[in-house]
């Protein structure tokens, strides 16, 4: 018999629906129910969740007022996750650029990032992306980015799990106020990163066709977490 896995996506504020059809529409030999989460009793069941993009302050105030915010904390430590731009923010270890009163974090990447970082001049944008390790590797991936956050720092401790890089922008697709005189291959160019048990991705493959990022999370962190 195959197995079954349940991955959740949360589902407070936000892109969750188009994750929900990208993930239906997998073909896998395993069965994957997929589950809305709103509540600390939904996320019980997940074996892996996605945070999806929205809003990263309103998700995590949304959080915190329906009591699942210490709840995914908890999840982060053990459990896969992937988030997706505002998504990526919750999973990082430290923000910059967040709102007055602060910003609630989930951690579990060892990096910083910059909310809405690519700068006011710069809301939305479409970019072929490098991409490292997905199915047809050769084929680029349309990265849709929209008030998207910016990796400033990879700043993993001695301890934890080495960081790995997914997909690159061309440095020379970076606005003018973030390109750096030597096009060098500095963090602000890495777009989805991925360590240990958890996957980030700074633009939102759910506004594509093209579901080869949710079926590399699956086959790479979902699957093979089961034992
Ligand atoms: N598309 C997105 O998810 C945008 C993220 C948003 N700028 C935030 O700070 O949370």
């Amino acid at each position: 018999m195959s197995k079954e896995f349940v991955i959740g996506i949360l589902a407070l504020q936000g892109a969750f629906v188009e994750h929900q059809a990208a993930l239906e529409g997998l073909s896998l030999r395993e069965k994957l129910h997929v589950v809305l989460v709103k509540t600390p009793e939904d996320l019980e069941k997940c074996d892996a969740l996605v945070i999806p993009g929205g809003e990263s302050t309103t998700i995590a105030l949304l959080a915190r007022l329906s009591g699942v915010l210490d709840p995914l904390r908890e999840f982060v430590k053990s459990k896969p996750v992937w988030g997706t731009c505002a998504g990526a923010i919750l999973l990082s270890q430290a923000v910059e650029n967040a709102k007055k009163g602060g910003q609630d974090l989930l951690g579990g990447m060892s990096i910083k990032i910059a909310r809405n970082g690519w700068g006011s001049q710069v809301e939305s944008f479409e970019a072929a992306l490098e991409v490292n390790g997905l199915r047809k590797p050769d084929q680029p991936f349309n990265g849709v980015f929209i008030r998207a956050p910016v990796v400033l720092e990879l700043s993993p401790s001695s301890t934890d799990p080495p960081i790995q890089i997914i997909a690159k922008l061309s440095p020379n697709l970076l606005p003018p106020s973030l390109a750096s005189p030597d096009h060098s291959d500095e963090p602000k160019i890495f777009v989805a990163l991925r360590q240990g048990q958890h996957f980030l991705t700074t633009f939102h493959p759910e506004l594509t066709n093209d579901n080869r990022f949710h079926e590399y999370f699956v086959k790479e962190f979902v699957i093979p977490s089961k034992p």
